[in-house]
């Protein structure tokens, strides 16, 4: 939800801005009770930084590599009248029960007024990246009705950290969730320590992950910013409202957009750019301390586009070389008890390079084309480079936080924000 009620540009101070990113990289105020208390009973068992702890003076893991015969052969124990079980996405039933425990438990703001809605294919796309492994998909079922009640799964990716030259093999966990009706009975803890097992059986130690909430303990913390696409939708479902002096009638001004794309030379990315774009989009993301590195075959994954899940444009030259890229994703929510809307359309940045054009001027075109296929709002994190448009194409910042994190790898550094390369679907 948008925290700036004003629906006009921000006007932030860069000292403002300063003050804003120094905040950033420390742990905010209101946890600092929860940081003395040091109260985290799962997370102070696991191979991560206490939240106290100083920056030591090399990056390296924090546990040491088990043997692979002690590394736990069974699954954890689940409470009685419940079972462990693989889901496979190419099977309809479990693809139904996966959208349905996510759509209707997953994350929702802090005023519980939106829940992300992932889709069927927005699901398969994402957790069925080259290389997956089919027991990185770890439900819990009820045991008499077989019903899917929790969920936390696995991609596999290959990390570059602080510039070295090493490739990391690790996993990126994401959709961790518990039925509503199941929640603070310690199940999460279980889902974590499974998936854990079944990535040490890849000879795997290290994951990264994304959460709205605080644990221990975030490499950075990004902040979402949103840029109105339909903004009288927004404010008749309260994401975003108007600010005083102002009418609809000049909101709708401020926000509109072109109806046809601007950059000479642009069109959606093809499976058969895989080649070129893979180098290009590493190249780009090389000045970051913490990003995937895309195989071939992983950019003609993420970035093939599908309707309703994800969206990637090139930009050719006139000799037909390709310059700049640019994608988004489809990730709409819930609005949860509203008469009028039941679903905020969003398309979130993901990754771009840009060699030859503007990264603004490409940011622009997502929007012109964002708006084209009805989004309702464009999110973007202040990570990569992504602060050089945020201001100027009008983005607000939000009011969550997202903590970027590291399992068994203890950093150097606090990172920024902008030495960030890696967005988390
Ligand atoms: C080498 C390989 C390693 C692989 C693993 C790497 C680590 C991966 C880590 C997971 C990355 C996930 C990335 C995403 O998917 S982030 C999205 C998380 N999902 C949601 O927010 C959906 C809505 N919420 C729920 O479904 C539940 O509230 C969840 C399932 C989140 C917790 O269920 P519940 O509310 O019923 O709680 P509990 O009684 O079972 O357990 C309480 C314990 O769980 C800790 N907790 C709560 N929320 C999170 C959270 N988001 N990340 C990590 N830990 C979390 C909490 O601090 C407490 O520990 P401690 O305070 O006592 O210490």
């Amino acid at each position: 939800m948008e925290q700036d009620k004003q629906e006009t540009q921000p006007t932030v101070t860069q000292e403002e801005k300063k003050e804003v990113q120094q905040a950033q990289q420390e742990v905010p105020a209101e946890n600092n009770t929860l940081l003395q208390t040091n109260q985290w009973q799962f997370w102070n068992t696991q191979p991560v930084p206490k939240m106290d702890d100083p920056f030591p003076e090399t990056s390296g893991p924090i546990d040491v590599i088990k043997k692979p015969e002690d590394i736990q052969k069974d699954p954890y124990n689940l409470p009685a009248g419940f079972e462990w079980c693989n889901l496979n996405l190419k099977n309809q039933d479990d693809l139904d029960q996966l959208y349905t425990l996510l759509v209707e438990n997953y994350v929702e703001d802090d005023d519980n007024m939106f829940r992300f809605d992932y889709s069927r294919e927005f699901l398969r796309w994402a957790l069925s990246p080259p290389g997956q492994y089919e027991d990185w998909l770890a439900g819990v079922r009820v045991t008499k009705t077989k019903k899917l009640v929790g969920f936390i799964s696995g991609i596999p990716v290959h990390m570059i950290l602080q510039k070295k030259e090493e490739v990391i093999k690790m996993t990126e966990i994401n959709f961790l969730c518990v039925n509503k009706k199941l929640r603070s009975k310690r199940l999460a803890p279980v889902l974590i320590k499974e998936i854990t097992r079944r990535v040490n059986i890849k000879n795997m130690w290290q994951a990264v992950y994304t959460a709205g909430v605080l644990i221990p303990k975030p490499i950075s913390i990004a902040q979402y910013f949103h840029r109105s696409l339909n903004p009288k939708k927004l404010i008749e479902i309260n994401f975003s409202s108007l600010g005083k002096n102002q009418t609809m009638a000049r909101v709708q001004k401020l926000y509109k957009l072109p109806e046809e794309t601007t950059i000479k030379g642009l069109r959606p990315f093809n499976k058969k750019d895989a080649p070129t774009v893979a180098p290009m989009l590493n190249k780009y993301l090389e000045q970051f301390d913490l990003y995937h590195k895309f195989s071939v075959e992983d950019v003609k994954h993420y970035f093939a586009p599908v309707d309703n899940v994800i969206y990637s444009y090139v930009v050719e030259s006139e000799d037909k070389k390709i310059t700049d890229f640019f994608s988004f994703y489809c990730l709409p929510s819930t609005i949860i008890n509203h008469p009028k809307h039941n679903q905020l359309r969003a398309a979130y940045s993901y990754y771009h390079f840009s060699t030859a054009t503007p990264l603004k001027d490409l940011i622009y075109n997502a929007l012109i084309l964002a708006k084209k296929y009805d989004f309702d709002v464009f999110n973007a994190l202040n990570l990569m480079e992504n602060t050089q448009f945020l201001d100027e194409l009008l983005f607000s910042p939000g009011d969550g936080n997202l903590h970027y994190y590291l399992y068994n790898w203890r950093l150097s550094e606090q990172f920024k924000p902008s030495q960030l390369g890696m967005v988390l679907v």
